[in-house]
């Protein structure tokens, strides 16, 4: 499903933290929103997913109006996976992966038994398996994250939003979490920071500063030593991984 996210102006604090930003991630594509810290990106993505109003702009995901769609209708098509998910009451994790079911319920619908094959699915995909009548607020961090991405599976959404979603985690699980979206193979919209992994993963990225779009493109047009060091006031030098042959960043100390 495609998104298109059109000139979206947030304001917080009298302040535009999204200063008129058009984003569009084509059907199927994965698309990282990269940018220093503060730059903007995970109020970008909240106005996306509606957690925060926008002053201006408009989205659609397909044919919906997200902004003038109520939440349910949204969260049957889009699935989210935040960049921190603490809860202030416990649940099971099993608890929490069958949250992703509520969009596809009716009022007070019990949990079917297709709803629990299909969490136990999710969980068999994050290696949670096991896990089901864990307190989630017991888990390490990485676990935590891997059941938000357990849930995002179990919505079952046409599209993926995510942010930052390897926080936290070691590098298996970094490789784990972003094969298992790409798998997925809907349209993702991904705040992330490590460039080699976005090089890797994604199709096309949108780079922010200052609340501003500064510039756009597939990672191997878009990464280079000018772009990254304007961009994150860093020294570095692009070489071609003799490994892998990706994308490989060095980056220079700070003098
Ligand atoms: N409710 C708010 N009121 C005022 N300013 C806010 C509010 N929420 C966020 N900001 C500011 O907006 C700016 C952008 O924050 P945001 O979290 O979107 O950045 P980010 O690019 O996701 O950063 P990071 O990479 O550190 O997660 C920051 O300067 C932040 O302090």
């Amino acid at each position: 499903m495609e998104l298109r996210a059109e000139n979206m102006i947030v304001t917080l604090a009298n302040t535009d933290i999204v200063n008129d930003i058009s984003i569009r991630v084509k059907n199927n594509q994965f698309v990282g929103l990269i940018g220093p810290n503060g730059c903007g990106k995970s109020t970008l993505l909240k106005s996306i997913y509606k957690v925060i109003k926008s002053r201006e702009g408009s989205i659609h995901l397909g044919d919906l109006d997200v902004l003038n769609s109520e939440p349910r209708s949204v969260s049957r098509i889009m699935g989210v996976v935040g960049q921190f998910n603490d809860l202030s009451f416990d649940f099971t994790v099993e608890e929490m992966v069958l949250m992703g079911r509520t969009p596809h319920k009716k009022f007070m619908e019990r949990d079917t038994e297709e709803d629990h094959k299909i969490v136990t699915s999710a969980l068999e995909q994050v290696s949670l398996n096991g896990y089901e009548d864990r307190s989630y607020l017991t888990l390490s961090g990485g676990e935590k994250q891997r059941v938000i991405l357990a849930r995002a599976i179990a919505q079952q959404p046409s599209f993926l939003v995510m942010d930052e979603p390897t926080n936290h985690l070691d590098i298996k699980y970094q490789l784990q979490i972003l094969s298992i979206v790409k798998q997925m193979n809907i349209g993702t919209l991904a705040a992330l920071h490590d460039l080699e992994l976005a090089a890797e993963y994604c199709d096309y990225l949108y780079v922010m500063k200052q609340g501003k779009l500064v510039s756009q493109g597939t990672p191997k047009e878009l990464l280079t030593s000018q772009l990254i060091g304007e961009v994150y006031d860093v020294s570095c030098e692009i070489y071609t991984n003799p490994v892998t042959g990706g994308l490989g960043i060095a980056y220079l100390p700070l003098l």
